[in-house]
Order: structure tokens, then C-alpha cells, then sequence
């Protein structure tokens, strides 16, 4: 029998959670999948919640109990499976071995998931949709009876979509055995249906497909929305009226922009759940997927040194930076009617932001955690025109080379206003950040591509070295990066003595560098979603009112900037961006953290 610890997607997650309230009074509370065992000890009936939404086997939650029994729920089981029964109020479960097999194998016989990329032909499909699928079959993470079938107007045979999906997929490299057989294998469970986006007769017909496939078990179906959003409710309408499942779950995903502010946004959604309850509907941001983003709670929930420290009476700042070193090359046309502040900050890094400062969660339950980042959302103020800063970038030549500007993009209005780059300060109005700024910085055509967080430390009060640590007393203070991407890494910047008989100081780097610790390739963050999304996890995914909430900060700056019509400031192609960002941040008293960078070995 297949165990939880053959696979390698479950590897990651060898120690699970559990749902349980955590209270000093609690007896041995957790919940834990060790090598294809759940441990539950000793749980007192009290600390289990009544109902539980779907739960991600993957973390292997108690998911009900009625009448005094207990039942977990494993990927794509149908029905729950009855564990133990509660004697006096304890739950003692040792072993569940009759539910181990999250690929489904032993446990899903009757039950199949098939996954429809609709808008199959486009640039996110190619890029990061089937290779995601194609690493999630190659980890045994798919489940047994799996399809995925590719949508879209273009005209295409079943061949043709494998031979375009088989130019993207690669493998890990640290897995490179039997590659290709897995390929050719994964490849033929691939299929195409073309369509339009509108037509309830094409998506019948899709139906159909799915049906034969399917070949009479329960049929679980998941659409990728992977298409312009203008035709999100269309395809959403056809789909849920004539293709969803009849006798298993039936899930959207679906890609962001969620409109362009407040009013298009909740008009989205009043769209969407016309056809869909808001369970159904997961709202993709692909950063909540990486690694040191999901890494972010373990650091701080996990770790007694953190969290004592996560406020404004240690905090001075908390920076998050993204840049990539190219434009908006080929995307232009989408880009223009959105700018980088909707591209990027009112979602990745907003998102980010909501999972550094929120209050600890009741548990890892996927509505205990979005509970606390909408808390977190409310509590900030709009933001103001006047933290804000913008710009664009202009044409720049260096090597002989000649870099576009923006506006040479010919999807792009000559005369275009939008912001490639944006700097802005925020602030959360609660007792824990009062105070502190939260800077933001988002830029396309930088000198560099990364994202990463930065936690910047107060001043040792009285520091009896503060003579030997020179003038700039800021940049001794204590940083904590976390460098989400590239060359993932957690590092503690600290100031330490220069080995030797005379008393000098030095900064250095306590360092988790992701490549020298762990030999396995980090997943791409659409492999993450994808399972989550295929086991009906919702962590990771954006709720209507976290949505709501983020957009009611953006939306009235990005009117203002709309209807003044200001003047970006522009940034010459592979330039650290408009120096306004650096006054901003004066402002504020906080130097931006990555602009010590190539001073020093990080
Ligand atoms: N590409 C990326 O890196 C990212 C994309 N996204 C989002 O993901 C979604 C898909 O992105 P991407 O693949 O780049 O999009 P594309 O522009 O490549 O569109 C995907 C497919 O949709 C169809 N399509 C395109 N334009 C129209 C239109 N005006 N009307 C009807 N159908 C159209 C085309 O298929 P056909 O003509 O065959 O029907 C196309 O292949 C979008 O919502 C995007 O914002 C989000 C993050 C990153
Ligand atoms: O959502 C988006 O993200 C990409 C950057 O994603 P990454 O995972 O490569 O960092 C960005 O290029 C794009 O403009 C934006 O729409």
C-alpha cells in the first residue's frame, strides 16, 4: 500500500497541522502525519471544532465530528472516513493507515479529477500551468485518475497541444530519472478541446470529453481560468451551466487582475457568484505560493526568538521590494491599463504585508488565517497621494546596447502616464504597528530582479558600543532579510568583534541560504497552488473580503493619479528607479535596504 511518505509532495509536509485551539490547558494537541501515520493524542472534545470546511489532507486535519465520531478527510475522497470513536471526550487515534495514499491510488478508485486550462494557448498556460501540472504528476502528487484538457479558441488537435506543452516541461534537476517516460506518460493524459468562450454548445461538447474520460466515477473538475479578464464571467457562466461536475466538487481558479479597483473588483465577484458560491472561486496570487512566503508563519509562529520582537517597540521598519530587470516586453497591452501599483502592490506585496503583521491565527485554518490578514487590511489607512511616488521608464543605451522605454512598446499609448515603478509608505493603525512605516517599492527595467522583505531594527538602547560602531548608527542596527527570490535565503544581519586583540567591530550575516542547506529544487509557487487548489486548501488563496479590503486601500490613489493625470518621473532602463523613492523613505527616516547591497556579501 502507497504511504504518505512515498511521494515526494509530501515530504514537505512531514510534520502537519492540526486544527485544534492551542491553550496551555491543552493536552498533546497535535496533529501529525509522520511517514504515512496520523498521531492524534489525547485531544480533549472541547478543543475540537464543530464543523470544519474542507481541509487539505496534505495537512491532514480532523475535518468532523458528529455524534462523538471523529472523521478525516483524505484529497479525493468522497466520502469521510470514520477514524475513531471519542471515548470520554478524548480523541486517541494512533494509526490511519487506511487513509495514506493522497495520490489516490488505493483510496480514490471511484473518483477522478480533471483539469481544464482554459485559454490553453496563452503565454501563462505555456509558462507555468502545465509545467506546474507536469511536476505535480512527476512527484506523484496528481491523483490516479486524472485528465487535463487544455481550452481555447485557437485551432488545435490533441497532438499539436502536446507537442506545444512538451517544449515547456522540464525536469527537477535533481530529478532527471525516467524523465521522459514520465513526460510521454503525463503527455497522454493531455487533451485539447477548442471553443469559444462564450458558447454553452462548445462547452457541452467539452462536457462530453470530460465524461468519457472520466468513464463513470465520480468526477471532480477544476477550470484554470488562464485568459484575459473581460471573459472570466462567460466562460465561468458556460462552464458551471454546461460542463461542471454532476456528482463530485467543481472548482475555478482564477488568475488575477480581480478588476481595477473597489467597483470593477466587487462587480467581478457579484459575476462570479452568480454561478459559483465563493467556496468554489480561488483567487490566484502566485506569491502566496514561494517558498519564503509560505515560510514566512513557520519564521514567526515557529521560532520563541521572533515573535517577541515582531512590533513596533523593536521594529523601525518593514520594506518590501520588488524589481525585475526587464520591462513589460510583450505584456504591454495588458500592462498599460493596469500600472505596477495593481500589478504588483495591491496584491503580491500587499499580500505579503497582510501575512508578516497579522496576529497569530487560531490555527492554520485556512479562515483562521484569512480572518487575521482582513484584520490586518482594515486596520490600515487609504494610502495617500502624497506617500506615493511613481515613475516609467525611458530608453537608456549601455554597451552599445539600446533598452526600450515604455512607451516604445507599440501596445503602449505614446503618450502613456502608467507607472512602471511605484514607491509608497503605509501604515496599520493597531496597537502592534502604530507607528511603524510599511514601504513598499515595485519597479520593472531596475538593475536587478528580486523580491525580499526587510526588517529593520531599532537601536540597542545605551549601546556600550555604539563608539566603535561609527557614525551611521542605522546601519548597525539588527536586519532581517528574507530574499524570497532569487537564490532564496533568511539572513540576520549582526554586529560582531573582528577576531584579534583590539576591539573592532564588523557586521555579518547569520545565514540560511536555501541552495547550501537543502539539495532538493524549491517548487515553482503554481505547483504549490495547484495541489492546494485540486485538495480544496484555501490558504493560499484570496477571500471575497481580503479582496475588498485591499482594493479600498489602492483605489482612491489610484483615482487621484488617474484623474490628475501625474506626471511619472521617469527612470533611465536598468536604473535603481526615480531617487523620489529615496526621499520618500527620508521622509520616514528608513534607507531603503537593498541599496547597501553591493557593499557587502549578502
Ligand atoms: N502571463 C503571465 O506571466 C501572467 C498572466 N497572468 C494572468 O493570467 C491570465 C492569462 O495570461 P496570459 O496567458 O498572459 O494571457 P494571453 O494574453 O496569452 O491570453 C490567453 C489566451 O486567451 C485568449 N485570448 C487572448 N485575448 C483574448 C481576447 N481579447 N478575447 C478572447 N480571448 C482572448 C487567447 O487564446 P485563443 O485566442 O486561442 O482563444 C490566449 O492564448 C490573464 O488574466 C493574466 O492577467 C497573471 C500573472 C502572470
Ligand atoms: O503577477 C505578476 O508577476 C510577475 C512576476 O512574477 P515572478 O514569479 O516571476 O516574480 C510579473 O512579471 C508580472 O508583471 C505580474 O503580472
Amino acid at each position: 500500500m502507497a504511504t504518505l511518505s512515498s511521494p515526494s509532495c509530501h515530504s514537505s509536509s512531514s510534520s502537519s497541522y492540526s486544527r485544534v485551539a492551542p491553550s496551555s490547558s491543552s493536552p498533546s494537541s497535535s496533529l501529525s502525519g509522520n511517514r504515512g501515520r496520523i498521531t492524534v493524542s489525547s485531544v480533549p472534545k472541547r478543543f475540537l471544532p464543530k464543523k470544519i470546511s474542507l481541509p487539505s489532507p496534505r495537512y491532514w486535519n480532523v475535518t468532523h465530528m458528529q455524534d462523538g465520531a471523529v472523521t478525516a478527510r483524505a484529497p479525493l475522497l468522497a466520502n469521510e472516513t470514520p477514524l475513531k470513536e471519542l471515548k470520554d471526550g478524548l480523541l486517541s487515534i494512533t494509526s490511519a493507515d487506511e487513509i495514506t495514499d493522497v495520490a489516490g491510488s488505493k483510496l480514490d478508485e471511484n473518483e477522478t479529477v480533471s483539469i481544464t486550462v482554459v485559454g490553453a494557448s496563452g503565454d501563462l498556460a505555456k509558462k507555468k500551468i502545465f509545467p506546474a501540472l507536469f511536476a505535480l504528476y512527476y512527484e506523484d502528487c496528481l491523483p490516479k485518475h486524472f485528465t487535463v484538457f487544455g481550452y481555447a479558441r485557437s485551432k488545435m488537435t490533441d497532438a499539436e497541444l502536446r507537442t506545444m506543452v512538451s517544449r515547456t516541461l522540464t525536469c527537477r534537476i535533481d530529478k532527471r530519472e525516467n524523465c521522459n517516460e514520465k513526460m510521454e506518460q503525463f503527455l497522454a493524459r493531455c487533451f485539447y478541446h477548442s471553443g469559444q468562450y462564450d458558447s454553452e454548445d462548445n462547452f457541452t461538447e467539452l462536457d462530453k470529453k470530460l465524461n468519457e474520460h472520466e468513464g463513470g466515477r465520480v468526477s471532480n473538475r477544476l477550470f484554470y481560468l488562464s485568459i484575459p479578464p473581460n471573459i472570466f464571467i462567460n466562460v465561468v457562466k458556460c462552464a458551471s451551466r454546461s460542463a461542471s461536475s454532476s456528482n463530485g466538487w467543481t472548482r475555478v481558479i482564477v488568475e488575477k487582475p480581480f478588476g481595477r479597483d473597489s467597483e470593477s473588483s466587487a462587480a467581478l465577484t457579484r459575476g462570479l457568484k452568480e454561478y459559483l458560491v465563493e467556496d468554489q472561486i480561488f483567487r490566484i496570487d502566485h506569491y502566496l505560493g514561494k517558498e519564503l512566503v509560505e515560510n514566512l508563519s513557520v519564521l514567526r509562529f515557529s521560532n520563541l526568538i521572533f515573535e517577541p520582537l515582531w512590533s513596533r517597540q523593536y521594529i523601525r521598519n518593514v520594506q518590501f521590494i520588488f524589481s525585475e530587470d526587464f520591462g513589460t516586453e510583450g505584456r504591454g497591452g495588458y500592462f498599460d491599463s493596469y500600472g505596477i501599483i495593481r500589478d504588483i502592490m495591491q496584491n503580491h506585496l500587499l499580500q505579503i504585508l497582510a501575512l508578516f503583521a497579522m496576529e497569530t491565527p487560531v490555527s492554520l485554518d485556512a479562515e483562521d488565517i484569512r480572518n487575521e490578514k482582513v484584520k490586518v487590511l482594515r486596520s490600515m489607512k487609504p494610502l495617500q497621494l502624497d506617500n506615493v511616488v511613481i515613475g516609467q521608464y525611458k530608453s537608456h543605451t549601455r554597451g552599445g546596447v539600446k533598452y526600450p522605454a515604455y512607451t516604445d512598446d507599440e501596445t503602449v499609448p505614446k503618450d502613456s502616464l502608467t507607472p512602471t515603478f511605484a514607491a509608497a509608505a503605509l501604515f496599520i493603525d493597531n496597537a502592534r504597528w502604530d507607528g511603524v512605516p510599511f514601504l513598499m517599492k515595485a519597479g520593472k527595467a531596475l538593475h536587478t530582479r528580486r523580491a525580499e522583505i526587510r526588517v529593520q531594527f531599532r537601536h540597542v538602547p545605551g549601546n556600550l558600543y555604539n563608539r566603535s560602531l561609527g557614525m551611521d548608527l542605522d546601519r548597525a542596527t539588527n536586519e532581517l532579510v528574507i530574499r524570497v527570490q532569487p537564490d532564496e535565503a533568511i539572513y540576520l544581519k549582526i554586529n560582531n568583534k573582528v577576531p584579534g586583540l583590539g576591539m573592532r567591530l564588523d557586521r555579518s550575516n547569520l545565514n540560511l541560504h536555501y541552495a547550501a542547506r537543502y539539495s532538493k529544487e524549491i517548487p515553482d509557487a503554481y505547483e504549490r497552488l495547484l495541489l492546494d487548489a485540486i485538495e480544496g486548501e484555501r490558504r493560499l488563496f484570496i477571500r471575497s473580503d481580503e479582496l475588498d479590503a485591499a482594493w479600498s486601500l489602492f483605489t482612491p490613489l489610484l483615482k487621484e493619479l488617474e484623474e490628475k493625470k501625474t506626471i511619472p518621473e521617469y527612470y533611465p532602463y536598468g536604473s535603481r528607479g526615480p531617487v523620489g523613492a529615496h526621499y520618500l523613505a527620508a521622509r520616514y527616516n528608513v534607507r531603503w535596504g537593498d541599496i547597501n547591497t553591493e557593499h557587502h556579501q549578502e
